[in-house]
């Protein structure tokens, strides 16, 4: 059995991620995406790393409240993803389908090792294993200052979770890591200003999904 099907068959539908910080807007922009290709006709599949499916929403609990080692959280985060893109992604992708994702391994790259520290060839090991070959034809990477962002958080008056709770520096690293994997990957990550109004994030996106998928 193949570990990726997408290895060797050809891929037919298109994948886009939604990265960035917590609490750096992403969500309503991904519901304005999915409208916009839903209005072309597309089919889109929409869903969320940690999570996805109903393992990986198990995952999720756990890899968001409990404590753990971080090597655990790391390869917690891909086994939640294997299930994820066996179970969804790659049959959608194969099916001609959008498949449009708030986070998925740049998140990893960015949390565990730039936010926690685990070696990056540690890194790079579970995600040549999870995914080889595959990854998002386009990134939105939205980025913000950590404060603007934790006061966004706060204002939404829900429980922190054990990301929400790390401090400054903490995501001072991940926004550093993230915009480090954006510069590795231009052509794919693209490095929005998320510390502007929504409307005027909203008309950057469209105006680039247009450009990028549809011109
Ligand atoms: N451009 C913006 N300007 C000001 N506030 C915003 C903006 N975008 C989102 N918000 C507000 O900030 C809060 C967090 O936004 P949202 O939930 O979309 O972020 P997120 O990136 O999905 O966060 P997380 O990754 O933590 O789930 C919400 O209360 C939202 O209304
Ligand atoms: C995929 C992924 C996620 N995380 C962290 C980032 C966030 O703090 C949470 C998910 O919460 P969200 O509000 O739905 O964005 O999980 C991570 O540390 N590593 C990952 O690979």
């Amino acid at each position: 059995m193949r570990s990726s099907p997408l290895e060797a068959e050809v891929q037919k539908g298109r994948f886009i991620t939604f990265e960035g910080i917590d609490g750096a807007g992403k969500s309503s922009q991904i519901a304005a995406v999915v409208s916009l290709l839903g209005a072309r006709g597309l089919v889109v599949e929409q869903s969320r790393e940690p999570g996805g499916t109903r393992l990986g929403e198990s995952l999720r609990e756990l890899l968001l409240h409990e404590p753990m080692h971080l090597e655990t959280e790391a390869m917690l985060m891909f086994a939640a993803r294997r299930e994820h893109l066996a179970a969804r992604i790659e049959p959608a992708l194969l099916r001609g389908e959008w498949v449009v994702c708030d986070r998925f391994s740049d998140a990893t790259y960015a949390y565990q090792v730039g936010g926690r520290g685990l070696e990056p060839e540690k890194f790079a090991a579970l995600e040549t294993w999870v995914h080889p070959g595959l990854q998002p034809d386009l990134t939105l990477l939205f980025d913000l200052p950590p404060e603007v962002a934790a006061s966004r958080v706060a204002s939404t008056g829900a429980d922190p979770d054990r990301f929400e709770r790390e401090q400054r520096d903490f995501f001072v690293r991940v926004r550093e890591a993230y915009l480090e994997r954006a510069r590795h990957a231009p052509g794919r990550i693209c490095v929005i200003d998320a510390n502007r109004s929504p409307e005027q994030i909203r008309e950057e996106i469209e105006t680039l999904i247009k450009e990028r998928f549809f011109a």
